[in-house]
């Protein structure tokens, strides 16, 4: 089998998708994890204004609401969490992501207290911390911000991991990468932009550059340049199309390094890594 199988396999992308089924999946897949787990009754998630949570989180919405009218158990709720450091660049595509989802509640949290304190500590120790660790701290900080509000609300955190983050491992770990429940894994991000299409998504919602914007000497980097690959060849692998052979090795390379941040950490009975 040649690595490029395995990893489609592993993520589950499919070439073509129907949009509305794609749509309809991932609302059930959440009802039916609400279903079976009652202790729950929140989603929570983070909307940074980008595609992934602007999806995953009108994804959560519907499914909310669907469980609210099956139920007539009110608790059911989505909380949107608006998670900038000081002020955000791009904050107009963040209201715009939140016109769009229409949750339940909105809660505002500026993670750059926490964050600068965190670094002061570090820095006051005598350890230098560079502008990219930085920015894993900024992602780690949100995620600490994300389960406390769901730990009150009887939560579980929406995670917005798809096919082509997750095989460049292109988030943080413990950061952005953790979360208990992923809704739109198994897409790759065009196939993520015609599932907003299909819900009357604004387009500047789909088109915009998708940016982690972690790096202050980097402001809205796009992931493109960060990662010196495009979303066109990521996908285009995904869907088991044969891309340049420099664009194949950038991803499996990507791929190999990052394996660590797809597993739970590692033990004596692991041999992934061998
Ligand atoms: N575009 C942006 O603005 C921006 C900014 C920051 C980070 N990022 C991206 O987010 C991602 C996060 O960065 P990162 O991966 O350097 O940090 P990370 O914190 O996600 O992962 C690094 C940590 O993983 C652990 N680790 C590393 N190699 C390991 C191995 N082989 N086995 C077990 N554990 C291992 C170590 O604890 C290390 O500190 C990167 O893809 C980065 O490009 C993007
Ligand atoms: N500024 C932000 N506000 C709320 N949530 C955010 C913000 N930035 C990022 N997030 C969350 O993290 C994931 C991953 O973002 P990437 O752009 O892929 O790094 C994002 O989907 C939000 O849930
Ligand atoms: O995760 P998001 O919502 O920030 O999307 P993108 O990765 O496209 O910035
Ligand atoms: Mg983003």
């Amino acid at each position: 089998m040649s690595l490029q199988t395995k990893i489609i396999a592993e993520t589950g992308v499919q070439p073509v998708i129907d949009p509305e089924e794609e749509i309809r999946k991932s609302i059930d897949f959440l009802k039916e994890y609400l279903y079976k787990n009652t202790f729950l009754k929140t989603f929570v998630l983070g909307i940074s204004g980008g595609q992934d949570s602007s999806l995953a989180g009108r994804l959560t919405q519907m499914a909310m609401e669907e469980m609210r009218q099956e139920t007539k158990n009110s608790d059911y709720h989505f909380i949107a969490v608006r998670l900038p450091y000081g002020t955000q660049a791009d904050e107009e595509d963040a209201k715009r992501a939140i016109e769009f989802i229409q949750p339940d509640t909105q809660i505002e949290v500026d993670i750059k207290p926490a964050v600068d304190a965190q670094v002061a500590a570090l820095r006051a120790v005598g350890m230098s911390i560079s502008d990219f660790n930085k920015g894993n701290i900024k992602a780690r900080q949100r995620m600490v911000a994300q389960y406390a509000i769901a730990g009150e609300f009887s939560g579980a955190v929406i995670g917005t991991d798809h096919a082509a983050e997750n095989i460049t491992g292109f988030f943080t770990k413990y950061g952005d990468g953790a979360a208990d429940i992923l809704p739109i894994f198994r897409l790759n991000k065009r196939q993520g932009k015609l599932l907003l299409q299909a819900l009357g998504a604004p387009e500047e919602l789909y088109v915009k550059v998708p940016t982690a914007d972690l790096e202050e000497d980097k402001p809205l980097i796009s992931d493109e340049a960060a990662l010196g690959i495009t979303y066109q060849e990521i996908d285009d692998y995904l869907e088991g199309k044969s891309i340049s052979s420099k664009a194949q090795t950038i991803i499996e390379n990507l791929w190999k390094k990052t394996q660590h941040k797809r597993h739970q950490p590692i033990t004596l009975f692991d041999d992934y890594w061998k």
